[in-house]
């Protein structure tokens, strides 16, 4: 095949553009610093061979393992060598983009111990831990107990007479199965169990213990531990060992449960310390917490994707003498242009998320226990809404690459295979969401009592206004203005919650209620959830937004984020009267609009995610837009090119042949 000129065909779509697109690099990194690290840590990554990962459809499952232990290793060597920080680190792992032990080990088991962990436990484990002398991993789902936490199976006896528990797997579903990380790699476990003590249970607990020896790797006595397999995709989420795990009367010292929640003395006395017992779930909302920041990386890679090859490809019509782009198309604007205001909205959301994060954490130490359920709602409900819609937006975004998003090298179907199991792990979607309108239910019903709501229900102190109150759109400009549009959702939001919390009412036991009702509870959390990304967006723009353009693209971006949503939800808005048919038609016509605005700048838009082609890792979102020659180039390097005539012609293709030849001489 000729080789080409480097040409960018992507040139005239950046000439278009009409803000600044490094102050929107900046914005999107979340601050100038943060854009200095990511860019110097991608570029790192891109050029070290290591780190290559085209290969990683076509390795057997042992080599695909094998290869992420080498690249994880690597990634631990250079992060010594260069001396990097913690910030610096978890990007490079970040753009090594290959999930590995190493995540569930810093992002669950050092976090768990930190929060879960006494003074003295912390300064035991955690140097052990943060030097890797140690790799640890987080067991608590079960073969039979995911979702139901308080449902687990594996018991935590105290042995008084040698001051030391006996954790042990009573039934075949009480086995450890799903922790990522514990299949091959882990050496230790923070391991969930139920408490027993001279006969009682005391509910479930975190105890650390060890699986592997650290002289020669082989599981200790008492341990049956294994992988659980092959998981959906090629390549994709199968560098990861995720574990099953078995104990068999295995003793560990009393020092090693975990006591911040609850302690057990030498006596075998549990004494509840006066933190509430929810801090036991505290690691899975911190991790929901990071798994809405990782929405928007994921979301926005598929929208790079899909948005640049849509400027390349031409289909049907003619534009200036060739094929339109299939970017000028107005339904692919419709279903491309939501999805990258959805990526922006996730990214603000998230760093919002962070900061609630970081304010429930200080207040914890400070002992106010205030805003904790609130915190709980707001990282469950948002890892469920973000999770769930960028899993479908990235199969969206393989469908508007045509043909062509169906081959691994476009990088889609790999980044969906790994990015689904996120609607499932770190809490179920719809069992998370029922979580929120546990919350909506109890703040509605306690309004009466003077409890005040808090953060992001405060707008139910407004509900007569809010059950009441017209929408305030009289002509379409009217659909740009951001209090008009938070105001419908907040009263979409509570006319929904209020009827379902008068449906409630009519049960004589509330968990009927629920049970009955958890279909309409589920809309009524994504209707709050909905209108926490919507208000936060908003917020974003009301601080100072520097760089020529970048806050009108960012304001059509909120736009479109929000009425796309409403004409999708647009049952929800007319069936509880927040808006009438008139004024939804006049929305529609305002997102039309808004996808002109954004349309040239759609890839200045994209570009702003500064995504390096390695990361991206797909032929149809090269950053050059040569996107026919390297197709090909892909497709020669698959191992069935590697010989003109296939294994297997001479066994299974010439028979064949030659049989239909004879039956045709017949
Ligand atoms: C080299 C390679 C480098 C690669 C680098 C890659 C870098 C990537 C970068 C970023 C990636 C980020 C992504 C991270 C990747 C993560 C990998 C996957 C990890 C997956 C791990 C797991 O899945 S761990 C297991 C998770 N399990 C769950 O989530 C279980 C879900 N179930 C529950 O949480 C609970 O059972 C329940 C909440 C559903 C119910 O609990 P329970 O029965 O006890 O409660 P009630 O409903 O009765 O509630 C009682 C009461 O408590 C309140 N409450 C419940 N939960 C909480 C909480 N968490 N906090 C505070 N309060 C809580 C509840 O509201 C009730 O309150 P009331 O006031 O009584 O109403
Ligand atoms: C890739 C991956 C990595 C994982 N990593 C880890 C890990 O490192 N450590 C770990 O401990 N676990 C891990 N898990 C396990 C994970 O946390 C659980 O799978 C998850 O919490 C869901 O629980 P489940 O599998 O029991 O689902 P189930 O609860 O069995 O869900 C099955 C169906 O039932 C529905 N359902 C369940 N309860 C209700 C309800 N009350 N009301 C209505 N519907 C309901 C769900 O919506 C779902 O449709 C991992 C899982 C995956 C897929």
């Amino acid at each position: 095949m000729e080789a080409e000129a480097a040409v960018d065909y992507l040139v005239d779509e950046r000439s278009k553009a009409q803000f600044d697109i490094d102050a929107m690099k900046i914005i999107w990194a979340g601050g100038k610093h943060e854009f200095e690290v990511s860019d110097r840590m991608a570029r790192l990554v891109a050029s070290d061979p290591v780190f290559r990962k085209d290969n990683r459809a076509i390795l057997d499952r042992k080599e695909l393992f094998k290869n992420t232990l080498r690249k994880a290793a690597h990634a631990w060597k250079r992060i010594i060598e260069l001396r990097l920080s913690e910030q610096e680190a978890s990007k490079l792992r970040f753009f090594v983009d290959e999930p590995a032990y190493t995540d569930l080990h810093w992002g669950m088991f050092i976090p768990v111990i930190k929060g879960q962990g006494t003074e003295e436990q912390r300064k035991k484990w955690l140097p052990m831990a943060y030097r890797m002398q140690i790799i640890g991993c987080y067991a608590q789902t079960e073969l039979g107990h995911g979702s139901n936490v308080q449902g687990l199976e594996t018991t935590a006896t105290f042995d008084p007479e040698l001051d030391e528990f006996v954790i042990h797997s009573p039934t075949l579903t009480s086995s450890k199965w799903w922790p990522g990380g514990l299949g091959r790699a882990s050496t230790h476990a923070v391991v969930f169990a139920r408490l027993i003590t001279d006969g009682k249970d005391h509910g479930i607990n975190g105890f650390i213990v060890q699986l592997r020896s650290l002289d020669d790797h082989l599981p200790l006595p008492g341990i049956i531990i294994g992988d659980i397999g092959m998981k959906f995709g090629n390549g994709a989420y199968n560098t990861m060992d995720n574990g099953f795990l078995r104990f068999d009367h295995v003793r560990i010292p009393r020092d090693q449960m975990l006591m911040r929640v609850k302690q057990v003395t030498r006596e075998g006395k549990v004494v509840q310390s006066d933190v509430p017992w929810q801090l036991l779930y505290g690691t899975m909302v911190y991790v929901r917490q990071t798994i809405v920041a990782d929405a928007s990386c994921a979301l926005s890679r598929a929208v790079c994707i899909a948005t640049r090859y849509s400027a390349v490809r031409r289909q049907f019509g003619s534009q200036n003498g060739h094929e339109t782009q299939v970017i000028d198309y107005r339904t692919q604007q419709s279903r491309l242009f939501p999805l990258l205001a959805s990526a922006y909205a996730f990214r603000f959301v998230g760093e919002w998320l962070k900061w609630l994060y970081m304010d429930v954490t200080q207040r914890l130490q400070a002992r106010d226990f205030s805003t904790l359920p609130e915190a709980h709602a707001c990282t469950a409900g948002l890892k469920s809404l973000t999770t769930s819609v960028t899993a479908d937006a990235i199969e969206e975004c393989r469908k508007l690459c045509g043909g062509h998003g169906y081959l691994c090298s476009s990088g889609l179907p790999e980044l969906f295979a790994v990015y689904v199991p996120a609607c499932t792990y770190e809490g179920d979607n719809i069992v998370l969401l029922l979580q929120v309108a546990r919350f909506l239910m109890k703040t509605v019903s306690q309004l009466g009592s003077g409890e005040r709501p808090v953060g992001t229900t405060t707008y139910l102190l407004r509900l007569e206004h809010l059950l009441q109150c017209p929408c305030d759109v009289q002509g379409a400009e009217d659909w740009l203005k951001p209090d008009v549009v938070v105001q419908l959702f907040e009263a979409r939001s509570a006319r929904m919650t209020v009827a379902c919390a008068k449906s409630l009412s009519k049960f004589s036991k509330p968990e009927d209620g629920f049970m009955d009702l958890s279909a309409d509870l589920v809309s009524v959390a994504t209707a709050h959830c909905q209108l926490i990304v919507v208000s936060k967006f908003v917020e974003k723009l009301q601080q100072d937004i520097p760089g020529e353009g970048v806050k009108q693209q960012l304001e059509a971006l909120c736009s479109i984020y929000a009425l796309s949503l409403l004409k999708k939800h647009l049952g929800d808005f007319l069936s509880t009267s927040c808006i009438t048919s008139k004024q939804a038609s006049l929305a529609n016509d305002v997102l039309r609009s808004l996808y002109s605005q954004v349309r040239p700048n759609a890839i200045a838009l994209v570009d702003a995610f500064n995504y390096t082609d390695h990361f991206l890792g797909s032929v149809l979102g090269r950053y050059d837009g040569n996107v026919y020659p390297k197709l090909y180039e892909e497709a020669l390097k698959d191992p069935l090119n590697e010989s003109v005539v296939p294994d297997g012609y001479h066994e299974y293709l010439q028979p064949v042949l030659k049989q239909r030849l004879r039956t045709a001489r017949l």
